[in-house]
C-alpha cells in the first residue's frame, strides 16, 4: 500500500512511523519543501521512496495524508480535484481545525474521492522532523470528519494499530470544540507570557522562582507562532466567541476586586473550582 504523507513535521512524521510500524505492507512516500527533512526521512527508514512535489507522486497513492500547515492543506485539496488520482485513492488530513479543510474537500468528495477529515488531540510545541515519536498518538483522541461511513471505516481501519480513541463528528461542532479547548488555551498562554514582559524587565531574576502555576499555564505559550497563526485565521468565528466568554470572565473578577468584594471573588474561585473537578473526571 502507497501511502503518500505531505508535510514530515511532527505530526505527520509520527504517523508515518506509526503506521510503518503496525502495518506490513505500508510503504511510506514523504513529501516535504524541505529538503533535510527528506533527506533525515531517507536516513533513519522513515520514508521508503522522497520527493520535493505532491503532484509527481499524488498519481501513484492508496492513501494521501495532509500533514502540512493548514493552508497548504487547503490549498493541496483544491489541486488535488484537478489531479489524476487512482479511484480508490482514501484523503485524509491532520489540520488542528475543520471547516474550512472540509470545505475545500468538497469538489473533491463531489468527484467521489474519498475524504476523511482527521485531528489528533496529540503534539507538543516542538516543530519539524527532529520532534517525531512514534507513541505521539497512542491512546489520543482522534477526530474524523466525513459523512460517507465507508470512507470512515477505511480510515479506521488504516490507523486501527495506533490505538487510537475515534470520535466521529462535524467539522463545526469539532471547531467550536476546539475554539475553548486549544485556541483559548493557547491564546491565554501567549497573553500571560506577553503581559509578562514588563515584570521581566524589571526584574530578570523572575523565572528562576516560577512555581507550578505560571510553568503550567504558560507552557504552550512556547507554541510554533506560524502554526497558530494558521490555526485561529482558519477558526476565526469560534475563537471569537470563546474570547468573548473568557474577556466576560476577566471583566468580571475585575470588577469584583475594584468593589473590593469579597463574595464575588470566593464566588469566582469557587464557580471554577466546582467546574474543574467536574471535569477531572474525563480528563
Ligand atoms: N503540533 C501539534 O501539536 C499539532 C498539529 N496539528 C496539525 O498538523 C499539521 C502539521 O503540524 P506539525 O506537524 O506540528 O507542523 P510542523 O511544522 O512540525 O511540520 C510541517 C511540515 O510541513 C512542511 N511543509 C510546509 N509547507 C509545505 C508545502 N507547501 N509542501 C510540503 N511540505 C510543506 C514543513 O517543511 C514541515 O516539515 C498542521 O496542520 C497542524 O495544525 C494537529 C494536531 C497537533
Ligand atoms: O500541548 C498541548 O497541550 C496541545 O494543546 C497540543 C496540540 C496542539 C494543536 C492541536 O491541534 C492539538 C494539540
Amino acid at each position: 500500500m502507497r501511502i503518500v504523507v505531505n508535510g514530515l513535521g511532527e505530526m505527520g512524521a509520527s504517523l508515518a512511523l506509526a503506521i510503518k510500524n503496525g502495518q506490513e505492507n505500508a510503504e511510506i512516500i514523504g513529501v516535504d519543501l524541505n529538503v533535510k527533512t527528506l533527506q533525515r526521512a531517507k536516513e533513519i527508514g522513515l520514508a521508503d521512496e522522497v520527493n520535493t512535489d505532491l503532484f509527481a507522486v499524488a498519481p501513484t497513492a492508496d492513501v494521501i495524508i495532509l500533514a502540512t500547515p493548514i493552508h497548504i492543506i487547503i490549498d493541496s485539496l483544491h489541486k488535488l480535484s484537478h489531479a489524476d488520482l487512482k479511484s480508490t485513492v482514501l484523503i485524509t488530513d491532520t489540520g488542528s481545525t475543520k471547516k474550512q479543510v472540509m470545505d475545500a474537500a468538497d469538489e473533491l468528495i463531489k468527484n467521489g474521492t474519498s475524504f476523511v477529515g482527521g485531528h489528533a488531540m496529540a503534539g507538543t510545541a516542538k516543530a519539524g522532523i527532529d520532534a517525531l515519536d512514534a507513541h505521539l498518538y497512542d491512546s489520543a483522541p482522534y477526530f474524523l470528519v466525513s459523512e460517507n461511513q465507508a470512507d470512515l471505516d477505511r480510515l479506521r481501519n488504516l490507523l486501527s494499530s495506533l490505538h487510537l480513541n475515534f470520535v466521529e463528528t462535524t467539522a463545526k461542532k469539532h471547531d467550536e470544540m476546539m475554539a475553548m479547548l486549544s485556541d483559548l488555551p493557547h491564546i491565554v498562554a501567549a497573553s500571560l507570557v506577553n503581559a509578562s514582559s514588563l515584570t521581566l524587565a524589571n526584574h530578570p531574576e523572575l523565572p528562576q522562582y516560577a512555581a507550578g502555576g505560571f510553568k503550567d499555564t504558560t507552557r504552550i505559550g512556547g507554541a510554533d507562532p506560524q502554526m497558530w497563526t494558521d490555526i485561529l485565521q482558519t477558526n476565526r468565528d469560534a475563537t471569537l466567541e470563546a474570547i468573548e466568554l473568557y474577556q466576560q470572565q476577566i471583566d468580571t473578577l475585575k470588577q469584583a476586586l475594584i468593589n473590593n468584594n469579597s463574595t464575588e471573588i470566593f464566588d469566582f474561585f469557587a464557580a471554577s473550582k466546582q467546574t474543574r473537578m467536574t471535569m477531572e473526571e474525563d480528563f
